[in-house]
Formats: C-alpha cells, structure tokens, sequence
C-alpha cells in the first residue's frame, strides 16, 4: 500500500475481553436460576396448607423478579466495548475539511436560584465558554425556568468577568476552566492570578449578596440597558411560574471583544414564557424552548446540554466530540455522543453510593458494543438534525427558520431575530405542534434524558460513549440521605411512566432497536420493581423466623448450596465488576447497602406515587435536587456519616426494616442456640445478619447519635409502634 496516504486515525473500538467469560457465566448462572425457580415450582406444588402455600408463592414471584431483573441485566454484559480517540490527529482533518465551520450550541438548564446557586451555574458556562474551540462558533444559552433576576444578573456579572478569565485560561493554557476549581485547586498563583482571583472574589460577593437579599437592588444597576432589563421584573406581577419572556444578549460574538481584543462567544440568557394554565413539561420543555430559540439565533449543527452543576473539567472536550461528527462513516447516523457523568465531592466510600459507577460509566459500555448508550441528561453531545426526525425521515419543523439546515444570516440582536426568538418561546407556541411527541425532546417522563435518548435509538439513530481519563465534565451529587432517595424516587416515576406507555422497551423497544437493546432499556425501566422482592426478603423470611417457620432448604440439603452458589455468584461479580472499574470495596458495599435501601424506600415510594399518578389520585412534578451544602450537613457528609435530620415516611420504612431484622436476628440466633431447629432456620439467620450489618447506620442513628443528623425521634417512636404492629400481625397470620 505505498503511496497510499492513509487517513489519520481519529477513533478505534476495541471489544471488551470480558466477553467470553461474561457469556459462559451467564449461561451456568441461568441454569442456577432455573433449577431454583424449579424447586420454588415443586414447593408450591407439595404445599399441604395455606400458609405454606402462600409463603413458597411469595418466594416464587420475588425470585422470579430477581431472576428476570438478573436476566436483563446480563444484556449489557454481552457486547462491552471501550473506544479511544485521537483528537490530536483532529488538525490535519480539519484543514482538509474545514471543520472550523461547525457551530456549537451549548444548553445550561437552571430551575432555582436558592436550590441551584447562580453561582454555580455562572461557573459552569464560563468553563464552557473558556472551551479550546473558535469563540466565534461558540455560544452559550443558559435557561433560567426558575424565572430569576438573581441569576440575570449573575450572569450579567459573568459577561464583565469572562473578557479577563478567557484570555486569562488562553494565555496560560489552563486545564481547569471552571474559576471556582481553578482558585479551589491552585495555591502558588502568579501575581496575574492573584489579580484574576480577586475579581471573581468581589463578582462572586455581590452575586451571593443579592442571593441573599433575594432581589437586585438599586445600587447593583449600573446603567440603563440593565434597568431596562430588571424592569420586566418590577413591572407586571411577574412570578416563576407566570411570566413573559426574557431573552437577553448578553454577549455577542464579533461584537464583544475580550480584554485581548479576540471576540467572545455568544452568551444568551432565556427565561422561556410561563404561564400557570400551560403545562411547562419541566426540563424538557425547557430544552426544546433552548432547541427553538437558538436554532432562530445560530442554528449551530452540534447542540451540547448541560444541567447548571455539570461543569467542564477538560477543554479539549469539544476536540474528542469532533473524533466521532467528523468521521463520513458515522455521521449520517450519529445522534449523540454521551460522556458519562461524574461527580466531584464524593465522601471516601461514597456512603449514598451517587456515583452509580454502573449505570454512568459501565453500562454505557456494554451499549456502546450495541447501539450506542443511553442519554444521561448532561454531558451530550447532540446532532441537531435529531430533534426533527429519524435519520432517514425527516420531519420539518412548523416554520422553516427552524429548520436544522436553515442558515441564519441576520446578528443575533437584529429585531426581527429576536421577535422570532420570543415567539418560538411562547408557552402557547407548541399548542397544534410536534414538539415533544415527535420533535425535540420527548415529553410524558419525569426521566426526560433517558425517555428521549431511548425514543431517537428507536428512530434509528445511533450514539457513542466517550469517556476520557480526565473527567469531560464534574457534578454535584446530592449530600443527604433525603435529597438521594427523592432524587432517586423521581426517577423511579419517571422510568415507570415509559414501562407501562406504548412504548414499553420490552415489546416497542425490542422490535425497533433488537432484543439485547430492548433489555438493555427494559432493565433501567423496571428498575422500581426491584422494591418487591427486596421488601419481601426484607420481611419474610425475618418475620417467619420470629415465629419459628423454616422457609428456606435445610443447610444439609443441596438445595441449600444452590441458594449459596446464587448469592455469592451474584454479589461476587457485582463486586468484581466495581473492582475492576477502578472501584474499592468500601465503594461496592456502599452501592449494594444502598440498593436494599433504595428497595424499601424510594422505589417502593417511586411505584406507589407512580400508581396514584397512573389513577389520577396526585400528580408527580419535577424536584429539583438542591445543590446547597450547609456547613454542618457538609461536614458529615465528608466524615461518611448518615444525613437523616429531616422526617420522611421513607425514613420510617427503612427503620421498620431495620428495627424487625435486628430483632429476628437477636431472637434467631437465641433460638439457635437453644438448638431450636437451627439447621431449617440458618438460611433465615444469615439473611437477617446480612440486613443488620448493612443497618448498622441506621441503629447508629436511632439511639447512638446526638448531632441534628440523627434520626428524628419522632421517626424513631413512629417506626418502633410501626414495627410492633406488623410483628404482631404476622405472629397471628403465622400461628393461625
Ligand atoms: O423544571 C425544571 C426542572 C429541572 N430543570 C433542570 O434540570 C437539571 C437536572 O435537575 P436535577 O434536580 O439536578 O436532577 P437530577 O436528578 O440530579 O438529574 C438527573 O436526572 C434528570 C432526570 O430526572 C436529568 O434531567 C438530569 O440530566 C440528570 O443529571 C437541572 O439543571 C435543573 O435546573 C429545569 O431546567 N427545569
Ligand atoms: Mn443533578
């Protein structure tokens, strides 16, 4: 092949070599599965009395959840794949193709200023306005649908500061571009730095100042197109959930010029048209107001959303995205490149297990050797063709500025673009249209990322997973046990609301993307289900212990062995797959804690909302998740400890679990020492020591502690009565 010039390599995939040894357990672990699901069969079968009857059906339907939920899981084991990329070879194909052209659109989505400080949002745009990318490509919208003067004006302040930190980044060739990283992780600063620093110091004091008055006052208004702008608020009873546009420029590529004299990116503020009798849809009607209003103003081809605590940590990101839009082969096909999210600030062993390592950064792989990953909300790259239909079937918008190949011509102030702009954010605009059942992101989940990505997989396009060594961009994770299990409830509704929708992953899903794909979707959507056999296992066998009933095989019989053969297999490559993703232990028995935690709180709260919702009783909205932390509750969060303090009827669920197993451990474990049938009721033992040692937070929270993170002694006395009750109950139930 000499002569021949091959073409720099911009991207390879290499298959996973965990792919044989990941089948053939696979297959040896469905035998395991169907041999025990056998026995649960002959048991029920050979059951003589109601009692025993109705027990070996329980266990039969949890295992049968167990097994399937197992089973969907192994989808994402079948196929994984890891890509690299070259962006360094990325300058000898732009020359040739000219890539330069490319536009970017980058979505910030804030809902809160006192949830979502707008600090913290005003340090994730400028650590992607700092991108290594031609400024004049760049533009940077922020959504505002907490509908805020606060963080207008924060971000009115990032305007003025940006024209130094840009150059500043540039010149210095800074890897950390988000301000409050950079003055965190950097302590021998130049005298230039020390200068820069004081700047954001006295920015971010009267920002936090005016956050803390709640309003911008007289004396922060420095000139008249300002007023002008605050003026929106003060004049028409103007609320968060009723109010008209705003759109504000608030820098203007070409126009604006940094303290070096080279243009700034573009930098729109959008608080999109509320109005309480318009349903909003949450972040995706925010983002598909995001998809309209810049298509009028830069129609850039690449779209890159971000939630308002996800800043970038590597500004060549942009390059690595490049690798796979750039690529002819791809291309036409390619809806989205996803990087995984990762989190700043985790404890040591990440007590709430936030970092959901296997859903951010494993899984995607094992897409990736499919279709491609799923969208994780954050940290995506889109191609805008994607919000207008398959690849194949385009589907044009309502009006042809909207269009993804439209060529915007007129500056982003011209009156006529901004009249156009207000236009497309009207909260009545979608009324009569496509958008979010067949354009823009998909509305009808309180899991829109996931909804949506799932939807454009089905429409044919394909996605790829990115995931650097350097983290592409860092979040916040929630730091109280509340905030998590919230967090996790919503999404809990969310997934269900696609589970039972036509769209169902299982049969719609499976017969647009293929059975591994469709499993793959399914598992994430059942995820809530898992609340039914870990609350049975929670209880049943604890509450027959206490009362003498064996309900599992004998230690001597083999079937027992079958039971330890499913338990270590399982956990034991649950805990090797953690180990070998540059996980520790501690980690993996946070994340396994926090999943029987998950199963008697949030995702049984998760289905029972979803139920109430699904019969019309109460309507679930969108919580936005506080990226607050006060001192006391940072503190503990950092020391590993437990963050209870406030009272939730999920705390007394997990407490009346904790509470029966520590009792029919104790109470076992007497009995067995007694020698009271201690060879049928080992099984039932092990389980309930199993619980308590994973609940050893939560006793310690009950009675040990004294600071305000403790257990609210009202939850405590509640769940005790609570946890009587049932023991009661069962013990008449079980004596009959
Ligand atoms: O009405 C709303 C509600 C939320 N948001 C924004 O949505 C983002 C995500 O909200 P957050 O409270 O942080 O939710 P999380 O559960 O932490 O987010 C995960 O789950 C969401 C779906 O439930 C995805 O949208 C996110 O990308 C994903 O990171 C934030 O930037 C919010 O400002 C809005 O713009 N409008
Ligand atoms: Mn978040």
């Amino acid at each position: 092949m000499e002569g021949v010039k091959t073409k720099p390599l911009l991207h390879t995939l290499r298959f996973s070599p965990l792919i044989a040894p990941n089948r053939v357990f696979a297959v040896v672990y469905t035998c395991a599965i169907l041999a025990l699901l056998y026995h649960h069969a002959i048991t029920v079968f050979h059951s003589t009395t109601l009692l025993s009857f109705s027990i070996s059906i329980t266990l039969l339907i949890s295992d049968v959840i167990l097994g399937l939920m197992w089973a969907a899981k192994q989808s994402f084991r079948m196929n994984p794949a890891h890509r690299q990329v070259f962006p360094e070879n990325l300058e000898k194909i732009m020359k040739e193709n000219d890539f330069q052209a490319l536009g970017l659109d980058i979505f910030i989505c804030t809902a809160d200023p006192y949830k979502e400080p707008p600090m913290s949002v005003v340090n994730t745009a400028l650590s992607v306005m700092a991108y290594d990318y031609p400024t004049e490509k760049l533009s940077v919208y922020v959504s505002d649908d907490g509908g805020s003067a606060m963080t207008l004006f924060a971000f009115m302040e990032a305007a003025k500061f940006g024209s130094h930190w840009l150059p500043f980044c540039r010149r210095n060739k800074l890897v950390e571009r988000c301000p409050d990283a950079y003055f965190r992780s950097n302590h021998h600063q130049s005298s230039e730095a020390e200068q820069i620093k004081m700047m954001y110091e006295s920015m971010k004091a009267r920002v936090e100042n005016i956050v803390e008055k709640g309003k911008v006052g007289d004396e922060y208004i420095t000139n008249q197109q300002q007023r002008e702008a605050f003026n929106k608020w003060t004049s028409q009873g103007f609320t968060r959930q009723d109010h008209p546009t705003v759109i504000q420029v608030l820098l203007e590529t070409g126009r604006d010029k940094d303290m070096t004299g080279e243009s700034m990116p573009n930098l729109i503020y959008v608080s999109r048209h509320k109005s309480k009798t318009s349903p909003h849809h949450f972040k995706a009607g925010a983002l598909n107001a995001l998809v309209r209003v810049s298509g009028i103003m830069t129609n850039a081809p690449i779209i890159l959303t971000l939630d308002c605590d996800m800043y970038s940590n590597d500004p060549q990101t942009p390059h690595r995205m490049l690798c796979f839009f750039s690529d002819p082969k791809l291309r036409p096909n390619l809806g989205y490149v996803q990087f995984p999210q990762i989190f700043h600030g985790l404890n040591k062993d990440d007590i709430y297990a936030c970092e959901f390592k296997r859903v951010f950064q494993t899984n995607p792989t094992g897409l990736d050797g499919l279709l491609g990953p799923s969208h994780v909300g954050t940290g995506c790259f889109f191609s805008r063709r994607v919000f207008f239909g398959g690849p194949s079937s385009f589907l044009a918008p309502e009006i042809p500025e909207l269009r993804p190949d439209h060529v915007v011509s007129k500056p982003i102030q011209a009156q006529q673009v901004l009249a156009l702009a207000h236009q497309v954010a009207d909260c009545k605009y979608e009324n009569q249209t496509n958008w979010g059942s067949k354009l823009g992101f998909r509305y009808g989940s309180l899991v829109e990322d996931y909804y949506t990505g799932y939807r454009l997989q089905c429409e044919g396009w394909k996605s790829v997973f990115c995931h650097p060594n350097r983290a592409a961009f860092l979040g916040d994770v929630p730091i109280t046990l509340n905030d998590v299990l919230s967090q996790t409830k919503r999404w809990c509704v969310g997934l269900l609301e696609v589970s039972f929708s036509k769209y169902c992953p299982l049969t719609f899903g499976s017969k647009a993307m293929g059975p591994l794909m469709g499993l793959c979707y399914a598992h994430y959507a059942f995820w809530p289900i898992w609340s039914i056999p870990i609350t049975i296992y929670a209880f049943l066998p604890q509450l027959t212990l206490l009362n003498g009933i064996s309900i599992f095989p004998k230690v001597s019989d083999n079937w027992f062995f079958l039971y330890i053969f499913l338990f270590i297999g399982s956990y034991g490559q649950d805990c090797l797959d953690c180990i070998l993703a540059k996980g520790t232990f501690q980690r993996w028995w946070s994340d396994q804690r926090m999943w029987m935690v998950r199963g008697v709180t949030c995702h049984m709260f998760g289905l029972i909302e979803f139920v109430s919702k699904y019969l019309g009783i109460a309507t679930q909205g969108f919580n936005v998740t506080s990226k607050v932390v006060d001192n006391e509750q940072g503190k503990r969060y950092d020391q590993g400890t437990f963050e209870f303090g406030v009272e939730s009827p999920m705390f007394v669920s997990l407490a009346v679990a904790a509470i029966i197993n520590l009792i029919a451990f104790v109470g076992g474990l007497i009995g067995v020492l007694r020698g009271k049938n201690s060879e049928g009721l080992f099984g039932q033992l092990l389980i309930s020591g199993f619980v308590v040692l994973n609940c050893c937070p939560v006793y310690e929270a009950m009675v040990l502690r004294t600071d305000k993170g403790r257990m609210p002694t009202k939850t405590t006395i509640i769940s005790t009565f609570l946890a009587w009750a049932l023991y009661t109950a069962a013990s008449l139930i079980l004596k009959m």
